[in-house]
């Protein structure tokens, strides 16, 4: 093949893997860059062909991709992590000029004994490097080693190594941007579940707070009255909270109410169970697919887990300890019921409940249906 059908040939194949390239997936692009070198290695009749790649600060350079001619020795596994201050001569260059062309080893400066060393122990009598500069950063560089008989590199050995090493450069700072975006992407998919986390959660007790009660009981109806099952909503107010804090402090105040909280949250561990703070002492909390009995039994188990927390409580006319009232409604919703009405319908039915609770000498639950 003439020299000229050659480069024409070369041409037209850096083309086609250049398309491919700007529309590859992070796992073919490995390939293509594989098949890129072997390219370059077939036309510069170089022995062997490779990409390196440089850290953040260039500090530290890894063979990331190796094409060696049949019958000559792969180093790529000695190429890795290499420190560029081993190289100090190579690295000025490539800095500076962004290339390193060497045609005769053995001509090379003094400055340069360390990759003079290097280049003989690898057999190298030529090289050429190109770097790879995206968006002004050098990220690696992308060179020809003749080990066989040494050559003179040309312009156009040059020109066509340099559109290779920015084709390589450009698709690995499309996959770095790629990757950060991804990276982003992902944090900021944290943040926001972590934020919408906190907008359903009470910031004292740490249980749902209002608003995820109102998503809870609307989808728990609309369930309910899909299963034709009986649902319970219960108010739960603490008793004589007020001379509680006045005589205890507010702080100790806020410490009850997680305390209460937390146990009426262990209490209520079924799924089809859910508790939030309602607002100041008052909880509300909704168990569905119940019934009458296992209703008064919740309500009879949250009674007494507060009971047994014993907090003292010396102003209370009720009991030595903090107590608490509960109102429940039972219902069984029926596909035309509205269901806006009728969860002011059970929030009304329960507090009624609760107001009898209350009237009846508090530290007791009714339920009604
Ligand atoms: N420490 C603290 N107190 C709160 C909080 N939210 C509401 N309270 C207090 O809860 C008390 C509620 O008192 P009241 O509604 O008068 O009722 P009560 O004293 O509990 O009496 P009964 O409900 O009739 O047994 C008020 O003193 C409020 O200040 C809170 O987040 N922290």
């Amino acid at each position: 093949m003439d020299v000229k059908t050659k480069q024409v040939s070369f041409d037209q194949l850096i083309s086609e893997l250049s398309t491919r390239l700007i529309n590859s997936e992070p796992t073919e692009t490995y390939e293509c860059i594989e098949e890129v070198i072997a390219a370059i290695g077939d036309y510069t009749e170089a022995d062997r062909c490779y990409v390196f790649e440089f850290d953040d600060h260039i500090k530290h350079m890894t063979n990331t991709h190796e094409w060696v001619r049949d019958g000559h020795q792969a180093h790529i596994d000695s190429l890795q992590a290499i420190e560029t201050d081993d190289l100090p001569w190579f690295f000025k260059e490539m800095k500076e000029n962004h290339v390193c062309i060497v045609n005769d080893v053995q001509t090379l400066p003094p400055e340069a004994n360390a990759e003079k060393a290097e280049f003989d122990r690898e057999d190298i009598k030529s090289v050429i490097c190109i770097g790879m500069v995206a968006n002004h950063k050098l990220l690696g560089f992308v060179g020809c080693d003749m080990v066989q008989k040494k050559r003179q590199w040309q312009p156009t050995d040059l020109r066509r190594l340099s559109l290779v090493a920015d084709m390589i450069a450009n698709t690995l700072e499309r996959q770095r941007t790629y990757a950060e975006l991804i990276h982003t992407q992902r944090e900021l998919e944290k943040a926001n579940r972590m934020l919408q986390a906190q907008v359903a959660q009470d910031g004292l007790t740490g249980i749902a707070n209002r608003r995820a009660f109102d998503e809870r009981i609307t989808n728990e109806i609309q369930r309910a009255s899909r299963h034709k099952t009986p649902l319970a909503l219960l108010i739960i107010d603490i008793d004589q909270f007020k001379p509680y804090n006045d005589h205890y402090g507010h702080l100790q105040g806020d410490q009850a109410l997680k305390s209460v909280a937390d146990a009426m949250f262990d209490q209520l561990q079924r799924n089809t169970d859910f508790l939030a703070r309602y607002g100041g002492e008052e909880f509300v909390a909704v168990i569905s697919a119940t019934d009458e009995q296992k209703t008064k039994d919740s309500i009879q188990q949250l009674l007494e887990a507060v009971q047994n927390l014993k907090i003292e409580h010396e102003q209370s006319q009720v009991a030595p300890y903090l107590s608490i009232s509960i109102g429940g409604y039972l219902h069984t919703p029926t596909a035309d019921e509205n269901t806006e009405a009728l969860i002011s319908r059970m929030i009304s039915k329960a507090d009624s409940a609760l107001y009898r609770a209350k009237s009846d000498g508090r530290n007791r639950g009714y339920l009604d249906n």
